[in-house]
C-alpha cells in the first residue's frame, strides 16, 4: 500500500515525500505520465499531483496518463496539480494578473484538507497561473487577498487542490494538511525509519547481487552510516577505502581511522596526497578544482580497485542536497559541482550504489541512531569531501592549507569548549587571499584574513547564520591573531543561504 506522487517537474517533489515519510506514510514518485498499469503496481491508496514549471493550458503541458483519474481513490493536486485537476474537469485556468510568489496568507480555509488546523495559516505560494472559474462539484475551500481559489474540494469524488506548497518549510501547517490527506486516503500511518533500513538492504541486495563493493568512506555520517548498512546488506563483499587527499584537517586522518575500527568495517586508508596536490597545483577557479577533485578521487578508488579489487560497485554516501546542486533535479540549475555527483569524471568504470541519494542528512541521522552509529559520528558537522580546497580560496598551496588547518583547529576546538559545538550544523574557518595592513608588537604586518563561519540548519539546503556570542567571537579573533602568525584580521559571516552558500567555493 502507498500513496503515488506524479512528479511534474517541481523542485519541491521529493519534499512531498519527505513529509509523507515523517508522517509515518510510504510513498513512490514516478513520472507525471507513467502508465496506469505502472501505477496500480504501487497499490495505491491516494495519488499527489505534484507542481511544475509547465501551465496547463499549453498545448505541451504533461498529464496524468489515460485513466488515473478514473480511478476511485483520493486525488490531491498541488499548485501544477489544483490547476490540472480544474483543468481537466471543466474548469478555467489564466495566467493570473498578480504573480504570486512566497508567503500569503489564507484570508479564510475550511473543509476536509483543514479539518483540526486552527489560528493562521501562512501559506508558501509559486505560481503564475490561477483557477479563475471552478469546474461542477467543487468548492473553494481557502482563499488569499490575491488568489480567490487557493484550495478547492470535491467531496464525491475525492478530488481536492491547493494553489500553495504544504510540502515546504515555510507553510508550517502543511505537514497537518498532509496529514489530513492521509487520513483521507485510509492511509495506516506505519512506515518507519526500520522499514526505509529493510527496504534500503533490500534494493542494495538487488542491485549488487553477488559483486564487490567498494566503498568511499570519509568518517562523516554519510558514508559512516551507509558502511553499517552496507555491511548489513552485503557483509564481506565489502571494502571501505579512506583517501587521505592531504586536504584533511588537524589531525582528522588518525581520527577517522580510530573512530571506524570499532565499527568493524574492513577498512583501507589511502595516502593520495601527492596526487591531488600535483592535480590542483595553480588551479584557481572554484568549480575546476571541484572537477580536478571529483576526478581525483576516482582515479585513487581504480588504483585500490587493482590492488584490492576487482570491484564492480562503488558506494557513495551522496544524499539528495548533493544531487540538486549539481544540476541533478529536473530542470535544476547547477549551483556547484559536489565532488561525488557533479565532479565525477566521464569515464566512470564502477556502477555506483548511492542508497540515500534521495534523503536528507536528518534522515540519515535518524537511520544511522537504529544502526547503532555512536553519537560522536553521528551528530559531527558535516565536512565536504574536497575538504580544505574549497576553504583556502584561490589557488591552494602547502603553506596556506597549514594556516588554514591551524586556524579550524582552533575555532573548532573553542567552539566544544564553549559548549556551542552542538548548537551549531556546521562551523569552518576559510582562509581568504585578501591581505591588509595590522599593527603587532608595534611593528607593521602585511597578512592574511581568515573568516569564520557557523550556521544552524535541517537539510543544509537553506541556513541561518549561528548568533554566536560576542565573547566567543572575541576570545577566538584573540586566539587565531595570536596564535597563527600569518593572520591579522578576523571576520564572522553573516550572511544565510540562499543568498550565500555555506562553503565559500
Ligand atoms: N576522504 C574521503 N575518502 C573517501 N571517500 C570520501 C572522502 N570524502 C568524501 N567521500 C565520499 O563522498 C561522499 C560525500 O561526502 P560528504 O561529505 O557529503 O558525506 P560524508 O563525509 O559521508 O558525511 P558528512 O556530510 O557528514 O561529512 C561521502 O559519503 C563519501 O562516500
Ligand atoms: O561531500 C561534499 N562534496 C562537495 O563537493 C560539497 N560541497 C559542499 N558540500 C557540503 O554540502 C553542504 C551544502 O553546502 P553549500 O551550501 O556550500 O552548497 C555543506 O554541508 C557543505 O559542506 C559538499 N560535500
Ligand atoms: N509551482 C507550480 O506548480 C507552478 C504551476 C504553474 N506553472 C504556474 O505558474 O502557476
Ligand atoms: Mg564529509
Amino acid at each position: 500500500m502507498s500513496v503515488v506522487i506524479l512528479d511534474f517537474g517541481s523542485q519541491f517533489t521529493r519534499l512531498i515525500a519527505r513529509r509523507f515519510r515523517e508522517l509515518g506514510a510510504y510513498s513512490v514518485i514516478l513520472p507525471g505520465s507513467a502508465p496506469l498499469d505502472r501505477i496500480l503496481r504501487e497499490n495505491p491508496q491516494g495519488i499527489v499531483l505534484s507542481g511544475g514549471p509547465s501551465s496547463v493550458y499549453d498545448e505541451a503541458a504533461p498529464k496524468p496518463a489515460p485513466g488515473v483519474l478514473d480511478l476511485d481513490i483520493p486525488v490531491l493536486g498541488v499548485c501544477y496539480g489544483m490547476q490540472y485537476l480544474a483543468h481537466q474537469a471543466g474548469g478555467d485556468v489564466k495566467r493570473a494578473g498578480k504573480r504570486e510568489y512566497g508567503k500569503a496568507d489564507l484570508t479564510q480555509y475550511g473543509g476536509q484538507l483543514f479539518e483540526g488546523i486552527q489560528g493562521e495559516f501562512v501559506a508558501w505560494m509559486s505560481h503564475s497561473d490561477s483557477v479563475t472559474q471552478l469546474p461542477a462539484g467543487y468548492e473553494v475551500v481557502a482563499q488569499t487577498e490575491d488568489t480567490p481559489v487557493t484550495a478547492i474540494e470535491n467531496r464525491e469524488t475525492r478530488r481536492y487542490g491547493v494553489q500553495f506548497h504544504p510540502e515546504v518549510v515555510h507553510t508550517p501547517k502543511g505537514g497537518q494538511l498532509l496529514a489530513n490527506f492521509l487520513g483521507i486516503c485510509g492511509v495506516t500511518r506505519d512506515w518507519t525509519a526500520e522499514h526505509i533500513i529493510d527496504e534500503l538492504v533490500s534494493d542494495v541486495r538487488a542491485q549488487v547481487g553477488d559483486g564487490r563493493v567498494l566503498l568511499a568512506i570519509s568518517g562523516g555520517v554519510d558514508s559512516s552510516t551507509l558502511g553499517l548498512l552496507l555491511a548489513r546488506a552485503v557483509g564481506e563483499k565489502l571494502t571501505a577505502v579512506f583517501i587521505d587527499h592531504g586536504l584533511l584537517r588537524l589531525g582528522e586522518r588518525e581520527q577517522v581511522e580510530a573512530a571506524l575500527k570499532p565499527l568493524g568495517v574492513n577498512l583501507v586508508t589511502v595516502d593520495a596526497r601527492a596526487e591531488f596536490m600535483a592535480a590542483l597545483d595553480g588551479v584557481s577557479d572554484p568549480e575546476q578544482k571541484r572537477k580536478i577533485i571529483g576526478r581525483e578521487f576516482i582515479r585513487a578508488f581504480e588504483r585500490e580497485a587493482r590492488a584490492y579489487g576487482p570491484f564492480d560497485f562503488l558506494a557513495q554516501g551522496t544524499l539528495y542536497p548533493d544531487v540538486i546542486e549539481s544540476a541533478g533535479g529536473e530542470g535544476a540549475a547547477n549551483i556547484k559541482s559536489h565532488h561525488n555527483v557533479g565532479g565525477l569524471p566521464d569515464d566512470l568504470a564502477f556502477k555506483l550504489v548511492e542508497p540515500f541519494r534521495t534523503l536528507f542528512k536528518d534522515e540519515v541521522r535518524e537511520i544511522a541512531r537504529l544502526l547503532g552509529l555512536p553519537d560522536h559520528i553521528r551528530m559531527r558537522h558535516p565536512f565536504p569531501g574536497p575538504g580544505l580546497a574549497i576553504r583556502c580560496l584561490g589557488a591552494i598551496s602547502e603553506e596556506k592549507l597549514d594556516i588554514l588547518r591551524r586556524v579550524d583547529d582552533i575555532f573548532i576546538s573553542g567552539l566544544r569548549e564553549f559548549g556551542l559545538y552542538d548548537g551549531c550544523s556546521q562551523a569552518l574557518a576559510i582562509l581568504t587571499p585578501i591581505q591588509s595592513v595590522g599593527v603587532m608588537g608595534d611593528e607593521r604586518t602585511y597578512s592574511y584574513t581568515a573568516a569564520l563561519r557557523a550556521v544552524t540548519t535541517d537539510d543544509f539546503m537553506t541556513a541561518e547564520w549561528a548568533r554566536l556570542p560576542y565573547e566567543f567571537l572575541a576570545t577566538m579573533s584573540n586566539r587565531i591573531v595570536n596564535q597563527v602568525h600569518e593572520i591579522n584580521r578576523v571576520v564572522y559571516d553573516i550572511t544565510g543561504k540562499p543568498p550565500a552558500t555555506i562553503e565559500w567555493e
